[in-house]
């Protein structure tokens, strides 16, 4: 170790790297699904270091591919136009000028802004609406009762998305689908999001939210579950435990699950990097939801 003091910080950079090199091989040219969740996109800089995230994952192998909400967003364009809107188990009852407004909001707006932000750090994003080649279709979803114009989807064109993923573009997703009646459909983006990874068959399906993960209590932020099997995930979803926003999340989770994906992650997008802590170091952050759970099973 000749001179090793002298590049010492230098060192220290370069053992993070090869610290990385495990899991780097074991995801290079496989797919990520991230949701991208309008509360973890509230402050700019967390936003773009989660751009950068994205860039850096894509430059070293992994394809990722956004899914983003703006719930958020949404309700400050409807409060602004003083039109109320409700919640049912966290799906927004969606009337025609609503979704109008939803539309406007997610595709005119935070699509292209996502878009642009990987664009500026160097990515090849492309924005895109369910509505681009058919890419997300749906029918009227009716299971929690007639919520207007809230989709349920029937089918993901995957092709689309690949086609892109395999010249190196970043697809960037906003979660309003095209009906069998032609209509516009809103699709909660959590459950968007499960779908287009069931459909991709992604390794990973990682939520980007503005809580620690699945908490046991909700006012303590220190009782996030790290892992879930699959079979403690649906007893759980079933439990007083889960309410509001985190109800589409955990169904999400699961179906993707069912759908072929390895695993499903919910964790903060408040931590600076929290992707690449979750994807490239052993340091799981938040809630791992898996077919089967294994201790010091970090890959
Ligand atoms: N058991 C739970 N653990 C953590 N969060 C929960 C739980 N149950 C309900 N929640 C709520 O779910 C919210 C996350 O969902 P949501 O607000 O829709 O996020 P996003 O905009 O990122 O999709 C949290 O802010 C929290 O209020
Ligand atoms: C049907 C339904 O609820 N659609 C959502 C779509 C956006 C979304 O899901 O945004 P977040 O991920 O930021 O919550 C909505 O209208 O708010």
């Amino acid at each position: 170790m000749i001179k090793a003091e002298k590049f010492s910080d230098e060192i220290s950079k370069a053992e993070v790297l090869i610290e990385a090199l495990p899991y780097i091989k074991k995801f290079a040219g496989s797919i990520a699904v991230i949701k991208f969740g309008g509360n973890a996109m509230k402050d700019p800089q967390i936003k773009s270091m989660i751009a950068k995230d994205i860039v850096l994952m894509k430059y070293v192998g992994l394809n990722p591919v956004i899914v983003h909400g703006g719930g958020p967003d949404i309700n400050k364009m409807l409060a602004s136009l003083n039109i109320e809107t409700k919640f049912v188990n966290g799906l927004r009852v969606t009337d025609e000028k609503v979704m109008e407004i939803v539309e406007m909001v997610l595709v005119g707006k935070v699509n292209k802004e996502i878009t642009s932000l990987i664009n500026k750090i160097g990515g090849k994003a492309v924005g895109l609406s369910g509505k681009d080649a058919n890419l997300l279709l749906a029918e009227k979803d009716l299971s929690q009762g007639d919520l207007g114009y809230v989709g349920k989807l029937i089918n993901v064109n995957k092709e689309v998305i690949l086609n892109l993923t395999e010249k190196d573009y970043i697809p960037v997703i906003a979660p309003c689908a095209i009906g069998k009646d032609w209509k516009t459909y809103n699709v909660n983006a959590d459950i968007a999001a499960g779908k287009i990874a069931s459909s991709l068959k992604a390794d990973k399906f990682v939520l980007l939210t503005d809580v620690e993960g699945i908490l046991k209590n909700k006012e303590d932020e220190e009782s996030v579950i790290s892992r879930l099997s699959y079979r403690e995930a649906k007893d759980l979803l079933n439990s007083e435990f889960i309410t509001g926003g985190m109800i589409p999340k955990l169904k999400c989770c699961i179906q993707a699950l069912e759908g072929g994906v390895k695993r499903a992650h919910i964790i903060d997008g408040r931590i600076p990097h929290a992707l690449l802590l979750e994807i490239y170091t052993d340091k799981g952050v938040g809630t791992m939801i898996a077919k089967e759970v294994y201790d010091n099973d970090n890959l």
